[in-house]
């Protein structure tokens, strides 16, 4: 496989968006080719997203040809979609080390570029920044500055893009260009859902959208772009033909110009209708039609998701490496098995039916799948909804988006103790998707809700167990959280402490909480210590949230207490039985492993691990530290 490059074309030659003006247009499609061979290759040898910018490469060169980035702010909803705007912002060559660390990032970088504005991979922000720049400008008189957001058909389907569209909508007195550029492939991962999608789909399929498209064809090409003839046209013609233009009044009626629906991958017809909305200088929606994997049949002919992100595969067949048996499937099994006896169990994605493993359910049980479109406060809120009805559901999430919807699960679902059951996938470290992709907030804010009980399994026997035991309560909501990837060898207990397994029994000198898949790790530690002459006894408490009392006594059994968990270390399983100790007068000293509670650079999960010392090793190498200091009198202690 040829190492992802520049090549020396027209792209090598491109070290900014001024290179990108200078192009003819009749140069531009040998442009987007080479974007394209660029994005295959890179993507190819590094994973990552390549249907959502397969789609945007026409886009994203009139974008730049229109707009002057930096000082017009071009904003990428989601970010997974901004290879194309790095390669036009001289980065086409950094390519080869795409998701690698210390590489380029997968999404936008402040610290790659002065072009990369929003970092925040969780979709549906881009209009509130978009809305909160707008303001900025025309506050400090910056008006000659154009604000651009760009947002997928899915990320709309998201409640703050709305919240953003009604305040867009209601700032009157702006005088400047704001342009929201809906890029509309259909889909998100799956076809886009919801009422929104249907209005975006049937003005695709409907034959005057030809006609419109032949008519755009005609009259922006031939009429020059002054004034409004042009806009006023195609204004004009939407008012005759409302029944199919239903999202051109859906925006207008928020009071919002439209101009759309236009042809994504003509890259003049998009420049023209950038050109127009720049020059209303109000906002303004500019509708593109896409199709996500545009020029890769691969792509274009994958039915699950237009290799949105696909594993590495051979740009030559677009065959991907497939990805191994993993927590995903061992739930997506589980999931499908517990159902069968139960018909009071539904499903919920976010539209996410696939990644999150619920395509299964989906084909077993069409009737109580639910895909609520990129709405993860809906869809706890909506659960709420479905267990006040009689039924539980399974709300299946990656662990990062969960936040969304804290305050739904808070008060929607605890409050009431209904019966949901959350699942976490992605959750703990997972590497190259950045910051904003690690799931290791939840074990933190699940700490302050009542009535709510976690569970982290250590492995696919333990995931399926605590799967079943969720379902089970009745009496309130439950979460079960697993990381991404292989699932690991099963681990057996070896006896029990109160409801906790115990993993290894050791002599009293250090008592390990392996919180989840630590438990491996945790385990190859205490055989480092063991070597040292330091004994421990090793527990899985399966139930992390309520703690089990059991960890009391058998703390006091012990000179020092060790928790370990694939979560920021900030307010999680540590510290909760660091609380739970104190409230019990246990004078035993606590030590937490986890995540640095900082925003982790995008790296290899396995890498990621290591750099913060959740490897056997460290762990080792800590804890015998820990030990040390334990046993060294206070008086001599190194801080005296
Ligand atoms: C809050 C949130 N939930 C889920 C995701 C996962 N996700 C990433 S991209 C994507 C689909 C985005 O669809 P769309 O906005 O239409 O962009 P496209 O990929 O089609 O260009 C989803 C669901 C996310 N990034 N953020
Ligand atoms: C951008 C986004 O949120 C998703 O596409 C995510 O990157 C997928 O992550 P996985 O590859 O772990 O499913
Ligand atoms: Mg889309």
């Amino acid at each position: 496989m040829s190492e992802p490059s520049a090549g020396d074309g027209l792209l090598a030659s491109i070290k900014g968006p001024r290179d990108v003006k200078r192009l003819k247009p009749e140069e531009l499609p040998a442009l987007a080719a080479e974007i394209r061979d660029l994005c295959v290759a890179a993507v190819a040898k590094s994973a990552g997203h390549l249907g959502p910018n397969l789609g945007v490469v026409e886009l994203t060169i009139a974008l730049h040809r229109v707009f002057d980035s930096p000082r017009d702010r071009i904003l990428w909803d989601t970010g997974h979609q901004a290879y194309v705007h790095k390669m036009l912002t001289g980065r086409a060559g950094q390519f080869g080390t795409l998701r690698q660390e210390g590489g380029l990032s997968g999404y936008p970088s402040q610290a790659e570029s002065e072009h990369d504005i929003i970092e925040n991979s969780h979709a549906s922000t881009a209009l509130s920044y978009a809305d909160g720049l707008a303001k900025a400008y025309t506050l400090r008189g910056e008006r000659d500055r154009a604000v651009v957001a760009v947002i997928g058909d899915g990320a709309l389907t998201g409640g703050m893009a709305w919240e953003a569209l009604n305040n867009i909508a209601g700032s009157r007195d702006q005088d400047l260009p704001l342009v929201i550029v809906v890029n509309d492939n259909g889909r998100s991962y799956s076809p886009t859902i919801g009422g929104l999608a249907s209005h975006l789909s049937a003005l695709r399929t409907t034959q005057r959208y030809e006609d419109m498209l032949e008519f755009v064809r005609d009259n922006l090409t031939k009429v020059p772009l002054v004034g409004n003839p042009v806009y006023d046209t195609l204004h004009g013609i939407k008012k005759g033909v409302k029944d199919i233009f239903a999202p051109q009044a859906m925006f207008e009626d928020l009071g919002l110009k439209y101009i759309g629906p236009i042809d994504g991958h003509n890259t003049e017809f998009v420049e023209a209708a950038l050109t127009k909305a720049k020059g209303f200088r109000r906002p303004v929606i500019v509708h593109v039609i896409t199709r996500k994997g545009h020029g890769y049949s691969p792509a274009e002919n994958h039915d699950e998701d237009c290799f949105h992100s696909p594993n590495v595969f051979d740009p030559a067949t677009g065959r991907e490496v497939p990805k191994p048996y993993g927590w995903t499937n061992v739930f997506s099994d589980e999931i499908v098995r517990l159902a069968k006896d139960r018909e009071d169990i539904v499903a919920i994605t976010a539209a996410m039916l696939h990644p999150v493993g619920l395509a299964d359910f989906a084909e077993a049980y069409p009737d109580r799948i639910y895909d609520v479109g990129i709405a993860e406060q809906h869809a706890l809120t909506s659960a709420a909804g479905l267990a006040l009805g009689g039924l539980h559901p399974v709300v299946a999430l990656y662990a990062t988006f969960l936040n969304r919807a804290f305050d739904q699960l808070l008060m929607d679902v605890a409050l009431h103790r209904l019966p949901v059951t959350v699942t976490l996938d992605r959750s703990g470290v997972t590497g190259d998707d950045g910051p904003s992709h690690n799931g290791m907030w939840d074990l933190s804010i699940l700490q302050v809700i009542p009535h709510l009980r976690v569970a982290v399994p250590r492995d696919a026997d333990r995931l399926r167990e605590l799967l079943a035991e969720a379902v089970e309560v009745k009496d309130g909501p439950t979460v079960v959280r697993y990381p991404k990837g292989p699932a690991g060898e099963a681990i057996e207990a070896v006896g029990k402490l109160g409801e906790m397994d115990v993993l290894l029994a050791g002599d009293p000198d250090v008592l390990i909480v392996a919180v989840g898949p630590m438990a491996a790790i945790c385990l190859e530690a205490a055989t480092l210590l063991d070597a040292h002459g330091i004994s421990a006894t090793v527990v899985d408490p399966r139930w992390v949230k309520p703690l089990d009392e059991a960890l009391v006594l058998a703390a006091t059994a012990h000179k020092l207490v060790v928790v370990v968990e694939d979560n920021g270390r900030v307010g999680a399983v540590g510290d909760a039985v660091a609380r739970l100790l104190r409230d019990a007068d246990v004078d035993v000293p606590v030590r937490t492993y986890g995540i640095p509670q900082r925003f982790l650079d995008h790296a290899k999960r396995p890498k990621i691990l290591n750099e913060i010392g959740l490897t056997p090793q460290a762990l080792a190498r800590q804890i015998t530290e820990a030990v040390a200091k334990r046993s060294t009198p206070l008086e001599n202690h190194p801080t005296r």
